[in-house]
């Protein structure tokens, strides 16, 4: 069968958009792992399907590069709005997306016709105390102490529909991710895994941030990890909610906003190419 595919990214963190309005895709989490090989597939952190939905404009679903499906994925999600934008499949610059983790709404910025940033409410961060025991000291979380490995670290688990781990550091840039991330990802502690950031805090509401995700490993970016991290950030003292935080990736800039209702994030979509490919 030939497949149609569009390769697009957000900041870096690159998959696979495939349009499903007339395609029925039998076994995604197979396709994921032949598609995202860098050497005998296309190439990417994962697949995206791009559906019809009977409750948004749209459908998203994603699946990471070892075929697991993520429930959310805010790199994606600007992505896919840019797909239904710039391809005429929904002509609003404000347009809703269904997603495992609920229904996101999406505001588009416009140039020369084509989608070139979204900003996507992402909803409200929960914090995830029941698997760690989290301690309150005013507004602030005190991050847990954990042993991963043979290290201590001090972590703030921060759901954004999908798991993250966010954990604190003074030179993200020296941290060896492909080294640790792992054992965050499989320790027991999180049966279901877990997306991990390494957030260096720059100044005041700007933050450096490198990310282990839960089944692709080390990425450019991460949207829903940028707002978790920026979340922890707020509850930790390092940021303030209520004004833009920046978090800076290896693949560009993510700017978050985090108030008492929901998160917003605002970032770049970018199309790379598109093809067909006999599966
Ligand atoms: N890259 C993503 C998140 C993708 C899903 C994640 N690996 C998971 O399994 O939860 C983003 O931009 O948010």
């Amino acid at each position: 069968m030939e497949l149609k595919f569009t390769k697009m990214h957000g900041l870096g963190n690159d998959y696979i958009y495939i349009n499903c309005f007339d395609t029925v895709i039998e076994s995604p989490e197979t396709l994921a792992i032949t598609l995202s090989d860098r050497h005998f597939g296309i190439g990417g952190d994962g697949i995206v399907l791009i559906m019809p939905s009977s409750i948004a404009d749209a459908k998203m679903r994603m699946f990471n590069l070892d075929g697991s499906e993520g429930k959310m994925c805010g790199n994606a999600i600007r992505c896919v709005a840019k797909y239904l934008y710039d391809n005429t499949i929904v002509a609003k610059e404000e347009l809703t997306i269904e997603t495992l983790s609920g229904v996101k709404t999406l505001s588009l910025y416009i140039e020369n016709g084509l989608v070139e940033k979204v900003k996507v409410d992402m909803g409200k961060a929960e914090l995830i105390p029941e698997k760690i025991p989290v301690l309150l000291e005013g507004e602030s979380i005190i991050a847990s102490p954990i042993t991963v490995g043979t290290e201590n670290y001090e972590i703030t688990c921060v759901s954004m529909g999908n798991p993250h781990c966010v954990v604190f550091c003074h030179d993200v840039d020296n941290v060896k991710l492909s080294a640790i991330g792992p054992l965050f990802e499989h320790n027991a502690l999180f049966p279901d895994r877990i997306n991990t950031e390494f957030i260096e805090v720059v100044e005041r509401n700007r933050l450096k941030m490198r990310v282990w995700e839960r089944g692709s490993g080390e990425t450019l970016a991460c949207g829903t990890g940028a707002c978790a991290s920026a979340v922890a950030a707020v509850l930790n003292g390092h940021c303030e909610k209520n004004s833009d935080i920046d978090v800076e990736l290896l693949g560009g800039v993510l700017t978050i906003h985090y108030t008492d209702d929901t998160v917003f994030m605002t970032g770049s979509c970018t199309k790379v190419f598109e093809g067909t490919i006999n599966i």
